[in-house]
């Protein structure tokens, strides 16, 4: 037993935390900009190799998207495991950080632009860091980690930017699946095996 005692939330509480989150993820992703998520996509599917990062949930988030794309065919890496090799000129790496300023990411970034890599980031500010960086941006109209005060969301930290983050990802594999006409069997055959 946890040494923190937390009262179970009532089925109203929880019907209320349903129409908040369904709501606002409702109202931001309305607000993409399809043709941000296009031409993304277009630089994602010029390039050699595709690497996935993003600290925390915002790096979880993306990777939902790392495993749709490799079901299209692409070559795709994740940052951070341990058989994911040196990006080079020709790849691309996409990032997901709400606040855009998460330290180790716009490092990563850094890095991948000094290689000749492209760079696409995910972000709610399009004057940070790592929207500045970026080769493309994809605004996501979302709270960041800590923009309490900006009341962007009721919900807690950056949650709905990781849900949006996720959304993304889905209309950007749908679009390019549909866009190709590409048979469910030949995206099946490719996933895993193993599990
Ligand atoms: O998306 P950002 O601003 O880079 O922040 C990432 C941080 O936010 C969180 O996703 C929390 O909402 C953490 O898991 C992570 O540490």
């Amino acid at each position: 037993m946890s040494s923190i005692s937390l009262a179970t939330p009532t089925a109203s509480c929880v019907e209320d935390a349903i129409g908040v989150i369904s709501n606002e993820l409702t109202e931001t992703v309305r607000a993409l900009d399809p043709q941000e998520v296009a031409k993304a996509a277009g630089v994602v599917l010029g390039a050699r190799r595709i690497y996935v990062a993003g600290a925390g949930r915002s790096g979880l988030s993306l990777r939902f998207t790392a495993m749709r794309l490799m079901h299209l065919g692409l070559s795709v890496c994740v940052v951070g495991d341990t058989t994911t090799p040196a990006i080079e000129s020709g790849d691309v790496l996409i990032i997901a950080s709400g606040s855009g300023t998460t330290r180790g990411m716009v490092a990563i970034g850094e890095t991948a632009k000094k290689v000749g890599a492209h760079l696409v980031v995910l972000t709610t500010d399009a004057s940070s860091p790592l929207a500045k960086l970026a080769d493309e941006a994809i605004i996501v109209r979302a709270a960041g980690k800590q923009q309490v005060e900006r009341a962007a969301s009721k919900q807690y930290a950056g949650s709905l930017f990781e849900q949006a983050v996720l959304f993304v990802g889905d209309v950007m594999f749908h679009a390019i699946w549909q866009q190709n006409q590409i048979p469910t069997d030949v995206l099946w055959r490719r996933h895993a095996n193993l599990e």
